[in-house]
């Protein structure tokens, strides 16, 4: 059995014999570099990082393209640093779950420094914004979900957290936009060097909304004259701070059971999985997918590495959001969206497993090639109809990758706009007329607001996904059960979910969709069974 932390520099071999690959750089230099010259810092050392960015940095390091190894802050979950980093030296194992086994394993050596940010340790504070003053910093990278940019309420206005980051300045920021800004702060106070800050996370010009958020802060602090004007100039000035814009794709489920018996299998010994207190799951090991693109806008004032190297591809604003937004908007997370909700109602623990099932098929057939696609602008470096048939006929059905529906149920709340949203956007202002012939989209809503009844299509309660707004929303749902037949009661309770653009851009009622999705929602709602029966009869091709 071979360990994580095992001498990979000085004995390979115990680690090839088992089939995996080491890396070609001695973790030790690559940590002091990365301390002492940082070039890249990540925000949210999840799954994905764990598995794409820190894989992309491997990479680079064993080629000599990079020197330093990557910096990573965590904002959220100081468990996944204090339990999964720092007591295994930032090193992970990453398997890709590829079609056959044996799976490709990699021990990945590449993160220098893993910091958690909580209130009381000053020392990772300061030694983050140490790393924000060095010239040498190119890039900052950031996945920490959707909700992680948030600074407004449902009903749009400032959170307490980020009112409290306003009037208190940069010297005690809570919220994530408000921690950037500040790390921010110190870097113009010290050379005012350049720096790229690259969003990752699956949402619509997400670099827009990173830019929009951390500005939100430092332009109230600049009303309060707790900064100079300058430094929101320098904020400003995209020779000094840009935003590139991503397009992130590579399927990485939570660590799974199933993985970590083959891991154990084949001798490999720390398959331990986390389950934090704040819900993040993670172990020694991550598994994700063989299909992988990233598409970064190339906007990089202060030099980057040489990412293409990696497979990334560099280009501009413009093909990236046509990228994102055929990826995010229809091709693939609508879809995604669509098993997450219908999985967790039909109890299924498995995308693979929905994918065989032809009700759930021909729904994310219909909803892809039939109301997502013409809504898409082709990216051309990617082909749309390629890239969902390859989903749909490769990544989705592949057993081996241990995804589930409750994964991607995770947050809901936060994504149906951008999922659902920027199509009916698309007929809206293109041809409203087929706003009325969708079926897809609206059954899909519907069974979203079944969903947050919490209770399965058998009638059983059912554990959901964790989301900041679940809270808000069950209570609406409260006074309906399972064979109520009022159609009042079920619009008082639908209404202010469909009629409030912070959850899909639009009052639905607007589009003329909320009375079908209230339909779709009654039928849902008739009995056990209903969900499977309004599907299929709704669906079947
Ligand atoms: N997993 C995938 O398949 C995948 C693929 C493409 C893009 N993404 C994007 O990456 C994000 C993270 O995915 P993951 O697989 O790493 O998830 P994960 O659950 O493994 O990790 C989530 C990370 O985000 C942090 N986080 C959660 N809420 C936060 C908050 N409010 N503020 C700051 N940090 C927060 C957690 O502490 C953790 O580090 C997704 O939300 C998505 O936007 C994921
Ligand atoms: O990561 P989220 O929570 O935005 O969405 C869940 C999944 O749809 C997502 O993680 C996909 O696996 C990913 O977008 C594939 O590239």
């Amino acid at each position: 059995m071979v360990k994580l932390l095992a001498d990979y520099v000085n004995n390979p071999k115990q680690f090839e014999d088992v089939g995996i690959t080491v890396p070609k750089f001695d973790q030790e230099k690559a940590s002091q570099a990365g301390r002492q010259q940082p070039v890249w810092v990540h925000f949210g050392g999840g799954n994905l990082f764990r598995c794409f960015h820190a894989a992309i940095a491997q990479r680079l390091l064993n080629t000599g393209a990079l020197k330093a190894g990557v910096i990573v802050a965590e904002t959220y979950d100081a468990a996944v640093i204090n339990q999964m980093y720092q007591p295994y030296h930032n090193r992970f194992l990453r398997v890709v779950m590829t079609n056959e086994q044996p799976y490709d394993r990699e021990l990945v050596a590449s993160v220098a420094d893993s910091l958690a940010l909580t209130p009381t340790d000053k020392e990772s504070w300061n030694r983050l914004k140490a790393a924000f003053t060095q010239a040498s910093l190119q890039l900052v990278t950031f996945s920490i979900t959707e909700k992680g940019y948030g600074l407004t309420d449902l009903a749009g206005q400032l959170i307490p957290a980020a009112k409290a980051d306003i009037s208190q300045g940069p010297g005690h920021p809570q919220t994530n936009m408000g921690i950037l800004a500040a790390l921010l702060y110190a870097r113009y106070q010290n050379g005012q060097a350049p720096l790229a800050l690259v969003s990752t996370d699956n949402f619509s010009q997400n670099g827009q909304k990173l830019e929009d958020g951390m500005l939100t802060i430092a332009q109230g602090w600049l009303q309060q004259q707790l900064v100079p004007q300058e430094f929101v100039a320098y904020l400003q000035d995209r020779t000094k701070i840009t935003f590139p814009w991503s397009m992130i794709d590579r399927i990485t489920p939570n660590p799974a059971e199933s993985v970590a018996q083959y891991l154990a299998a084949h001798d490999f010994e720390d398959t331990q999985i986390l389950h934090t207190a704040k819900r993040t799951n993670i172990a020694p090991f991550g598994n994700t997918e063989a299909a992988h693109y990233l598409v970064l806008e190339d906007d990089f004032p202060n030099g980057r590495p040489d990412l293409t190297q990696a497979g990334v591809i560099l280009t501009d604003r413009a093909t990236v959001n046509l990228a994102d937004q055929m990826k995010v908007t229809a091709c693939l997370n609508p879809l995604h969206t669509a098993l997450a909700i219908f999985g967790c109602l039909l109890g299924y623990q498995s995308i693979a497993a929905e994918v065989a099932d032809q009700d759930l098929l021909a729904l994310i057939k219909h909803l892809g090639y039939q109301e997502d696609l013409p809504a898409v602008v082709s990216p051309k470096i990617i082909d749309p109809k390629q890239f969902i048939d390859e989903l749909i006929t490769k990544r989705l059905p592949n057993p081996n990758i241990p995804d589930t529906p409750q994964r991607i149920a995770t947050d809901t709340s936060q994504k149906m706009a951008v999922r659902y949203g920027v199509t009916l956007t698309h007929y809206a202002k293109a041809d409203p007329d087929e706003l009325a012939k969708l079926t897809a989209i609206p059954l899909i809503i519907a069974g979203w607001c079944r969903y947050l009844m919490g209770l399965d299509d058998h009638g059983e309660t059912v554990t959901l996904s964790p989301d900041p707004l679940l809270a808000d929303l069950q209570p609406l749902l409260a006074p309906i059960q399972l064979g109520t037949t009022d159609v009042d009661v079920v619009h008082n309770s639908l209404q202010p979910i469909l009629s409030n653009p912070a959850f899909f851009g639009h009052d639905l009622y607007a589009l003329g969709l909320g009375e079908t999705i209230e339909k779709n929602f009654m039928a849902m709602i008739s009995g056990p069974g209903a969900v499977r029966e309004t599907l299929h009869a709704a669906i079947a091709l």
